[in-house]
């Protein structure tokens, strides 16, 4: 078409991406590890290795009390996840390949919203 704008998206709108885009990954067969927080007292080292914590339960919270700003701060938060379990786990271990999994559909999904 010769005439394209791109939609802009109203925080309800980037608000409502990150609710379907969350439910879709709790929902995932491969989400067990990141369900909800690492429990640093039961992980030696976990607490000292990965400064910010981060996990699927929280992000919820967040997002059920509005602490982000749009739809880029929460990408940065789940990517979070996944980076701490790159960080802590070997890439050929149940739970190092469960968080590529994992990666790998949230970036095929978000991309799929967004056009
Ligand atoms: C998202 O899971 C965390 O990377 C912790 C991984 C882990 C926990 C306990 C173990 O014995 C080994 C790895």
């Amino acid at each position: 078409p010769i005439y394209c704008a791109k939609k802009t998206k109203t925080h309800k709108d980037e608000l409502g991406i990150c609710r379907v885009l969350l439910a879709e990954l709790e929902a995932h067969q491969d989400a067990w590890p990141f369900l909800t927080p690492v429990n640093h007292r039961a992980v030696p080292g976990y607490r000292k290795v990965i400064k910010k914590p981060m996990d699927f339960s929280t992000i919820k919270e967040k997002l059920t009390s509005n602490q982000y700003l749009n739809l880029e701060t929460f990408i940065i938060d789940v990517n979070l996840v996944f980076d701490n379990c790159e960080r802590f786990n070997e890439d050929d271990s149940e739970i190092g390949r469960a968080g590529h999994r994992m990666r790998r559909f949230f970036d095929k999904r978000w991309t799929e919203l967004l056009q």
